[in-house]
């Protein structure tokens, strides 16, 4: 077989990434791609993943999971990226658009991904976009820039436009009302332990969290950090009858999932996936305030400066009257991560928020949470595989995963 060619495709938070996939697999892509018209084309990507999950959730059934006992909504991350893996291989594609497939995978799989990618391109094209440069993969000689809408050939990776987004200018604006909470501690888990069918998750997990604090919580892919931040957001049944403590009152004792909701701030990149709301960025944020997805009352003077002031802190106020449903991915995520603190919630929570972000605005998200952090009382929990550069948590807690279930340790960095 000739050798085939592969393709990094670089793109920023401004590249219509999603237009240009969809017009790769439709066979309507000119230039560059030509050649893959009329051939077989598979997607690895989180969008791809959310879309067999809802099939599943109306079916039953995604066709990845097909005789395995576990769900695939159930499994974590980088198990679910796993069996993507598996099912595309399945169907002997001629090639496949990788978006950015080191996103939500430990240092561990992103190797064995590495090598079983680098196999797998002897015999299959691979189209690699590509959003943190770090991520190349070695073989990849081609390079393409997505500007917007426009695809450009590089020469060589130096020729990578630079783009320079907005330096954090100004404070972090105060909320309209303070929450009131008069105590020290805020989350307790008090030798917490969890099973699934039997499999130990959990074991023994002892956590404490403060008012204030900024907390990382790291662990390889299964180790059980969705499953810990779902005891902290009171979501998870396994959490009656242990000492868990939320908000000051134990799990269980008469609370509403309404009263420790409302106390959370919650980021997770497939939120913006799955939302395709028609509101302007200005109504988005100030919906933000009110708890709502949509802004169905006329919002007050207050509200309307508040929303100004996010805006303008992220470099994005020249943008306010532009629908979210037109912003690009990576602007949908960072509107949506500055959404999560507009109410300086007691405790935020960012789940891998820099997934699919590119570097630059990457950088401005770390330094937002940096400054929150600093300049708020708000706590935050910071999920992440990657080791971002510059980011400043003050502890970290760390899960091990073992047969018995993972053991966590709190690690001063
Ligand atoms: N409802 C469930 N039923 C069965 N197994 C489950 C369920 N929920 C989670 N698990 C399993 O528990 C383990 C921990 O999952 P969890 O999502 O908490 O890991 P994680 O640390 O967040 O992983 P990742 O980094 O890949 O997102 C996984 O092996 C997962 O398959």
């Amino acid at each position: 077989m000739k050798k085939a060619k592969h393709w990094a495709v670089f793109i920023t938070n401004e590249s219509r990434t999603t237009d240009f996939i969809n017009e790769i697999l439709d066979g309507k892509a000119t230039k560059y791609f030509d050649g893959l018209k009329g051939l077989q084309g598979a997607l690895f990507s989180k969008i791809a993943l959310t879309k067999l999950i809802d099939e599943e959730s109306r079916h039953g059934d995604s066709g990845l999971t097909l005789n395995r006992p576990q769900s695939l909504q159930s499994m974590s991350s980088g198990e679910q990226k796993k069996a993507l893996l598996r099912h595309l291989l399945k169907s002997k594609p001629d090639y496949i658009i990788l978006d950015n497939p080191f996103d939500n995978l430990d240092k561990q799989y992103q190797t064995v991904l590495r090598e079983e990618l680098t196999n797998i391109a002897k015999d299959i094209i691979l189209i690699q976009i590509i959003s943190r440069k770090e991520d190349l993969l070695p073989f990849i000689t081609n390079f393409i820039e997505l500007v917007g809408n426009s695809i450009m050939e590089l020469p060589n990776l130096k020729s990578i436009t630079s783009v320079n987004h907005q330096k954090l200018t100004g404070d972090i604006p105060p909320p309209i009302k303070e929450v009131e909470y008069n105590q020290d501690n805020l989350i307790s888990l008090k030798g917490i332990n969890v099973s699934y069918n039997n499999r130990p998750i959990l074991n023994n997990i002892t956590w404490k969290i403060d008012r204030g604090q900024f907390w990382e919580l790291s662990g390889e892919n299964g180790s059980g950090k969705t499953t810990i931040l779902s005891m902290i957001t009171g979501e998870n049944p396994k959490g009656y009858g242990q000492e868990l403590f939320l908000f000051g009152q134990k799990k269980g004792s008469g609370e509403s999932i309404w009263d420790i909701k409302k106390n959370i701030g919650y980021f997770t990149p497939s939120m913006t996936d799955k939302f395709t709301g028609y509101h302007s960025l200005e109504h988005m944020m100030i919906s933000g305030i009110l708890d709502s997805i949509g802004l169905y009352v006329l919002p007050t003077e207050a509200q309307l400066r508040l929303a100004k002031e996010w805006l303008q802190l992220i470099g994005m106020w020249h943008l306010k009257n532009t629908l979210f449903h037109d912003l690009t991915l990576g602007q949908k995520r960072l509107v949506m991560t500055t959404r999560a603190m507009i109410k300086h919630p007691l405790l935020l929570i960012l789940d891998e928020p820099t997934a699919g972000l590119d570097d630059e605005s990457a950088a401005l998200l770390v330094s937002l949470v940096n400054k929150m952090a600093n300049e708020t009382q708000t706590t935050i929990i910071f999920v992440s595989h990657r080791e971002e550069v510059g980011l400043k948590p003050q502890y970290k807690f760390v899960l091990k995963s073992s047969n018995e279930g993972s053991s966590g340790k709190v690690v001063i960095p």
